[in-house]
């Protein structure tokens, strides 16, 4: 069966460098690079054909922060093909950026340099500014349009007789600092973009709880530091080009410099050929280029849980790079994490310890959520079957001081009709869960009617109540519902 993946932002960078490398591993591939500009798309494609001639490339319009944009993409692309197994939700901003030239001076003679050059933590702030439907451009571009599209295309990516995986390409820049559920756009802070992932990384592991059981997997990546659009906002490329020699440097002590597109779509690439199931719904996989310049990925304990951190650093779990070309992976990058680092080992070991502890820190999802707040992002006709997402709840062990027993995603249903479900069980007999995931289980068809063309927007903001059938997408400070 030719596989199908779709992919953001894929005109360019880290996207387009993980088109040319699925390409490349996989002549059968059915590819849609879903962009918001046709001729970048357009250009993007044919560089594409040049060196796949045989290649099966579409395009696909769409503006993941227009939420109109969204919802016909989705529906072009369900029109199109019947199936998506890999969906990487890759097309990201960081708008006028500004680099804190005090703090970053500061850092340079600081013991957390490392750590500095690896996440840019406390020295990138960003302007952020409002779409026409009211949300800030930040967070509707680099998550709620991303997650509609993961809404929308549900049907196709559980599906009965195969796993399918969303991949966010998330950062190391995401800070559970910079994130706050009172403030749950980043619309008062300087950091939207570090906010943003983290909140990416959030809306992972609660997909993973919620969907893990219909054969839907999420996983979120970290590129490094890439040389693409994105950072030639942040310093001309003159400039970078200028001071290539000392990134160079700096890598024999960060392995996040990855530095090229190709070099920084590793983990991407990589995941691309796991099975969905064995992966751990709680890491990051890091794109990391040592310093003789071998690629390779590593998971590491996500920002979602830093309550147990220690100095040491060694390293953890590492998977060899996805390419033939790269033979080893060097020892010396044992050392290159700063302080808030941890392996995925350690920290899985440390979990062990914790969990008595982990237990009695879990709360309702509800207590003390203020639903008045609430806005609606995205309403529909639909009638909310069931949400309840409990049954998943048990399998996802959760961290000591974890952000995520703080939230509700509300998922609402959105009546489609049930392309894939109710078919034919069991294609994949042999792939047994691992520890970390629950097994799936198909439930019951909850399917309502097709509500095909009666999307509705609020331009508005409206107070809402929780779980009121027929709304869905919603906001709201407290509870970080979607
Ligand atoms: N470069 C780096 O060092 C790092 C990058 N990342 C992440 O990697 C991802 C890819 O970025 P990168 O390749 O570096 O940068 P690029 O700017 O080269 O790529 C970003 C892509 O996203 C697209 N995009 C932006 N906004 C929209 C939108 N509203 N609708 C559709 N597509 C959109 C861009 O399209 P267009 O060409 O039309 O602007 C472009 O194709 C981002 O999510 C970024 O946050 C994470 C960590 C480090
Ligand atoms: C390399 C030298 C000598 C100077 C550049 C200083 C900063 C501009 C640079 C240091 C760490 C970088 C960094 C990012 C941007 C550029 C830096 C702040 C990112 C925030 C880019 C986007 C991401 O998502 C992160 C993973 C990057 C982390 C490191």
């Amino acid at each position: 069966m030719k596989k199908v993946v779709l992919v953001t932002g894929a005109n360019s960078g880290i996207g387009l460098a993980l088109c040319e490398r699925l390409l490349s591993q996989d002549a059968q591939v059915q590819l849609c690079l879903a962009c918001r500009n046709m001729q970048r798309a357009e250009a993007a494609r044919q560089a594409l054909l040049v060196s796949h001639p045989q290649a099966q490339v579409s395009l696909l319009h769409l503006d993941v922060g227009n939420m109109h944009s969204v919802v016909r993409a989705a529906e072009e692309f369900k029109q199109k093909y019947n199936r998506l197994d890999y969906l990487y939700l890759n097309a990201g901003i960081m708008p006028n950026p500004r680099v804190d030239l005090k703090a970053f001076y500061k850092g340079l003679f600081s013991r957390n340099v490392v750590h500095m050059f690896a996440t840019a933590e406390g020295i990138l702030t960003q302007e952020d500014k409002v779409t026409p439907i009211g949300l800030q451009e930040v967070f509707a571009t680099n998550l709620f349009g991303h997650f509609l599209l993961v809404r929308e295309l549900e049907p196709l990516l559980c599906q009965a007789d195969h796993n399918s995986l969303v991949i966010w390409t998330s950062s190391s820049n995401a800070q559970r600092t910079a994130f706050s559920l009172d403030d749950i756009q980043h619309q008062k802070g300087h950091e939207p973009y570090s906010s943003s992932k983290y909140a990416s990384d959030l809306l992972s592991f609660a997909l993973n709880r919620r969907y893990n059981s219909r054969g839907l997997y999420s996983s979120v990546i970290c590129p490094g530091l890439v040389m693409t659009n994105l950072t030639y906002g942040i310093l001309p490329s003159f400039f970078w080009t200028l001071i290539m020699p000392i990134m160079w440097l700096i890598r024999i002590f960060t392995n996040t410099f990855t530095l090229s597109p190709y070099n920084g779509a590793e983990a991407l690439f990589w995941l691309f050929m796991q099975k969905p199931e064995s992966l751990d719904p709680m890491a990051k996989y890091h794109s990391l280029t040592s310093g003789l310049g071998n690629n390779y990925t590593q998971p590491r304990k996500s920002e979602l849980d830093q309550s147990n951190v220690t100095e040491d650093t060694p390293e953890g779990e590492e998977h060899p790079p996805a390419d033939s070309e790269n033979k080893e992976n060097e020892a010396e990058e044992v050392k290159e994490e700063g302080p808030k680092e941890m392996t995925l080992d350690e920290w899985k070991a440390q979990q062990d310890k914790d969990r008595a502890k982990v237990e009695f820190n879990i709360r309702k999802a509800n207590e003390g959520t203020d639903w008045k707040k609430g806005y609606v992002l995205h309403k529909s006709k639909a009638e909310d079957a069931s949400a309840d997402d409990a049954a998943g709840d048990h399998h996802f062990r959760r961290p000591a001081n974890d952000i995520t027993s703080q939230l509700e995603i509300n998922f609402g249903d959105l009546g489609r009709p049930g392309r894939g479900r109710g078919g034919p069980r069991g294609g994949r007999g042999g792939r047994g869960a691992t520890a970390t995931r629950p097994p799936r289980e198909r439930r019951p068809d909850k399917d309502t009617p097709t509500i095909g063309g009666s999307h509705e927007y609020s331009r508005k903001r409206h107070p809402v109540e929780p779980n009121i059938p027929g709304t869905e997408y919603i906001v709201t400070p407290d509870s970080g519902v979607w």
